[in-house]
């Protein structure tokens, strides 16, 4: 039995992105001593935004953001165009990447491949593909190695675009897959599978707001809640997984709280 995973709980979402900051650059800092590249995947929702609010405040002795150095993936992304109101890519570059002053560097960004919108298995091999090229062969590498994931918690407990009672949570051969029903629209998208996020070396979660208690309540305190996309990410990787959260989101959790700090 490992550790369980970590739950910081913050006043507000500035104490929470300032502490966010901090723990993206420990894990930048030493994948960058281990292997001189930083390779992030992301989610949409409100991520994105809490994301930039992290990275581009001003230091506070943590040291710096190395964009240079950083290959941004997505942990999912919507079936549409790239500068599509609903496309995952367009909240990063408008969040984040349109955002950094030029001397934070420019970080390899990795979209979807548009051409291949209409066929979402072919969008999602093409994903993979990419991961692929990434990350050395299939046949070398039995999953991807993210440094670090950065994903969002849905008010039903899906995470990515891993819905609850999705049989593709079951997956354990495809590193990317396709989504043409998802409960929350857009309908067709493509996300990494279970294995992958959880082979991660780090995975952070970051769940803001009242309408979020109940969710955390279940993932956290209840044997059903396990079962859900983002306990089963909770029961897989341990203490691998941090929670960054706001205390409305925990209001009525059980789950002990590291309060105010990491
Ligand atoms: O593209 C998506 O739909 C997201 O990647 C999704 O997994 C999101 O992270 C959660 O739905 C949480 O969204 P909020 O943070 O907005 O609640």
């Amino acid at each position: 039995m490992g550790k369980p995973p970590n739950l910081y709980a913050f006043q507000g979402t500035n104490e929470l992105a300032q502490s966010l900051r901090a723990y993206v650059l420990e894990a930048q800092n030493s994948a960058l001593s281990r292997h001189q590249v930083f390779r992030v995947a992301v989610s949409g929702g409100s991520l994105p935004k809490v994301l930039g609010q992290a990275l581009l405040r001003e230091t506070t002795g943590e040291g710096s953001v190395q964009f240079d150095k950083w290959e941004i993936f997505f942990a999912d992304e919507r079936a549409v165009p790239l500068d599509h109101e609903d496309s995952n890519y367009k909240l990063v570059k408008d969040e984040i990447l349109d955002k950094a002053p030029a001397e934070l560097g420019k970080p390899k960004v990795h979209p979807i491949d548009v051409k291949y919108l209409d066929d979402v298995q072919e969008l999602a091999d093409q994903y993979e593909q990419t991961l692929v090229n990434t990350f050395a062969s299939r046949d070398s590498v039995r999953l991807p190695m993210f440094d670090l994931l950065l994903l969002g918690c849905g008010p039903d407990g899906h995470t990515c675009s891993l819905f609850p009672g999705s049989p593709l949570l079951r997956e354990n051969e495809a590193w990317v897959l396709p989504i043409s029903d998802s409960p929350k629209p857009p309908p067709k998208r493509i996300t990494l599978s279970l294995p992958v996020v959880t082979h991660g070396i780090k995975i952070a979660f970051v769940a803001t707001g009242g309408g979020k208690k109940d969710i955390m309540k279940q993932i956290f305190d209840t044997d059903e809640g396990r079962q859900l996309p983002c306990g089963l990410v909770n029961a897989q990787a341990q203490e691998k997984v941090s929670w960054f959260v706001d205390y409305p989101a925990i209001e009525g959790v059980s789950f002990p709280a590291r309060r105010g700090s990491l």
